[in-house]
């Protein structure tokens, strides 16, 4: 009988004799000593991950510190503590959300209760839940990557259940070197770590950006075949300045401001040297950090560690392969690129990340000198939140300096410091409108009106903004108000778009997705120090080369997303072969850089291939200690 049962039944015992007056009160109180049996430790044979996995024992978040450090849990859980009753209130709270959030889904108004059994499945079987996966990618995809995996990171506190990932707390500082270890696998490939500050376009939903974490590493699984045992999904929890998160009792980070300069740093810092001493060959991928992180931090590691960020250089990769194809498109040969005129909207990480591999992309292509470094600038016109940036603006980010249009062109171009999107369209008439500005609508109609006059054959629109609420504009939109010979693609997934005329508006998806998992595949299987600006170009080229003349000629620049394990597997290849060119690469397991060097491309997409992880079930035995 358990514990609970007997004592349930004694108390009952007690008070029936009580009733009957044949107990005395000291003899209640002597015999409700015995009580205090609940109150003795439970001895448990298991530990860390075990634990959590375990439905006797686990208590989620409402385990305390001290058990955390004695249980070897510390870094396993989100870092709030939670009574038990605050436990209850989240997950009733969640569930009277259920009905409301179900309706709210982005373009599916499933999409969240898609996502919670799909989630279901991957903490109980993940050879099954990436099967499911690899198998209906198209369909769920947008569930548990972009758009749906916003709406989840919303609403994380609330939908916690089992933990997944790593959380690295400002409250941690000087423990990561010894918490990393109670992660349960001796093996880790990828990481991907954020710190919440910049989710999508949705702002700062701090410890609750752990599920972009996972989103991404799904995709590394489906994707790119790194093995789902060999993956971690890391949250560095340095506090939040989302005020609602930080009034709200049953958010499940540090309720504190956000660690700033040498502090923050500090942290990270600490974080890195932590995973790369237990792990020496595993690669970071920086996941939306705010910008102003976000280059500092990428400065600070790339040549230290195997790192890249996928905002900055993933987007950008997209973003090179798509302009190229935009080129194509309009039936000129890709070198004709550095005679585009090109709008960006949003000078952040994604936007500045773009704009500098465009600008590498043009002066390459010009003679790769000084001279036409500096001639390519004059093709870009950056409008951010307070309009075109130009060297008349105060307090100007220095990332966006370069890009800042000078005095005297703006005279000419009729343009001044500060002009509105719709009034630099209007008067650059550019061959591209491209969006980074996370403002859904932003391409307005006055927006899209002016672009009418674009001295393009085939003017280009990007609406990059994620997730599909802060897409610049929607394509159904810009196909009916710019015309049917456009070009579109967006961040997130839209349908196409029926042109009545027995046509079709190809939508494309111009998402970091078709690059950051053969990024990661390519460094780990060359075994490269670091991720070079060769190896990433390299990437974007074979991205952009993937496409035939005829698809692109019909308006299709990006892969379907069906196909995604091929392009993942042409990319990694890329990669390989450029980190080898650039003697960077220092093998895999048991091919050495030098046989690598030696296999022609279709050995080497057979070698990414073969070491593609597949969801099969392994034959299992067991054997006694
Ligand atoms: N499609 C992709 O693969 C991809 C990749 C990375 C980022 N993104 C998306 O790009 C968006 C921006 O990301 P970020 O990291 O650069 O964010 P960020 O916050 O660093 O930058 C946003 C930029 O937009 C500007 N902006 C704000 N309001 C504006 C307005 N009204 N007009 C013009 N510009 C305006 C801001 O001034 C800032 O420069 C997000 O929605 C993100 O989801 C998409
Ligand atoms: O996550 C995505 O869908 C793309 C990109 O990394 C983003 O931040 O929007
Ligand atoms: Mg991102």
């Amino acid at each position: 009988m358990s514990i609970l049962n007997r004592q349930l039944r004694l108390s009952s015992y007690l008070i029936k004799r009580l009733q009957h007056n044949t107990i005395t009160a000291n003899e209640i109180a002597a015999r409700s000593f015995t009580t205090s049996e609940c109150h003795r430790p439970t001895i448990v044979h298991k530990r860390s991950i075990d634990i959590l996995h375990d439905p006797w024992f686990n208590k989620g978040t409402a385990f305390s510190m001290t058990e955390r450090d004695r249980l070897d849990l510390r870094g396993l859980l989100p870092p709030n503590v939670m009574s038990n009753e605050q436990q209850i209130e989240r997950f009733m709270a969640d569930l009277k959300r259920l009905e409301v959030n179900a309706r709210d889904g982005p373009s599916d108004p499933y999409a969240l209760a898609k996502w919670r059994i799909l989630n279901r499945l991957h903490d109980r079987n993940e050879t099954m839940y990436y099967k499911v996966l690899i198998a209906n990618i198209e369909e769920y995809a947008p569930i548990v990557y972009t758009p749906t995996v916003g709406l989840v990171c919303q609403n994380y506190s609330g939908l916690f259940r089992r933990p997944r990932g790593m959380y690295f707390s400002a409250a941690d500082r000087g423990e990561m070197m010894s918490m990393v270890y109670n992660w349960p696998a001796d093996q880790v490939d990828m990481i991907v770590v954020t710190d919440g500050s910049r989710i999508l376009g949705l702002g700062d939903l701090g410890v609750q950006g752990i599920g972009i974490s996972i989103g991404k590493l799904d995709l590394y699984v489906a994707a790119a075949g790194i093995n789902p045992q060999r993956v971690l999904p890391v949250m560095i929890d340095v506090g939040t300045n989302n005020e609602k998160l930080l009034k709200d009792p049953l958010y499940l980070g540090l309720q504190e401001h956000r660690l700033e300069g040498d502090e923050y740093i500090e942290v990270i810092d600490e974080f890195m040297e932590a995973v790369f001493t237990r792990w020496p060959h595993v690669i970071v991928q920086f996941e939306d950090f705010q910008s102003k992180w976000a280059f500092k931090l990428l400065q600070r590691y790339r040549d230290t560690y195997r790192m890249f960020n996928d905002d900055v250089q993933g987007t950008a990769g997209v973003a090179i392969a798509g302009l190229l194809g935009a080129v194509r498109a309009q039936g000129k040969a890709m070198i004709d690129f550095p005679k585009q005129k090109i709008v960006v909207a949003g000078a952040g990480s994604a936007g500045i990340g773009v704009l500098n591999a465009a600008r590498k992309t043009m002066a390459r292509m010009l003679g790769n000198n000084e001279l036409a470094f500096e001639g390519a600038r004059s093709q870009f016109w950056v409008v951010d939140a307070k309009g075109l940036i130009t060297e008349e603006r105060e307090d100007i980010d220095p990332d966006a300096l370069p890009f800042a249009r000078k005095t005297k062109e703006i005279g000419r171009q009729g343009l001044r410091e500060g002009a509105s999107l719709a009034e630099v369209v209007r008067e650059v008439k550019p061959d591209v409108l491209l969006g980074l500005s996370a403002v859904g609508g932003l391409f307005s109609k006055e927006v899209l009106e002016a672009l009418k006059n674009s001295t393009s054959t085939r003017p280009a629109i990007f609406a990059m903004s994620n997730p599909t609420k802060n897409a610049e504009c929607t394509p159904e939109d810009a196909f009916t108000i710019v015309g049917d010979n456009i070009l579109f693609a967006s961040g997130s997934p839209f349908g196409n778009v029926d042109l009545g005329n027995g046509h079709i508006g190809y939508c494309n998806q111009g998402n970091n997705m078709y690059l950051f998992p053969g990024i990661g595949l390519g460094t780990l299987l060359s075994g490269a120090r670091v991720v070079s600006d060769g190896m990433l170009q390299a990437a974007a080229e074979c991205l952009a080369a993937y496409m035939t003349e005829e698809e692109v000629l019909k308006g299709i620049i990006f892969p379907s997303i069906s196909s995604i394990r091929d392009i993942t597997k042409e990319v990694a290849a890329a990669v390989i072969k450029e980190a080898v060119e650039e003697d960077l690469a220092e093998g895999y397991r048991d091919m050495d850089a030098r046989e690598l060097g030696r296999l022609n491309k279709e050995e080497l997409a057979a070698y990414v291939k073969n070491n593609m992880w597949n969801p099969d079930y392994p034959t299992l035995v067991y054997r006694q200690e």
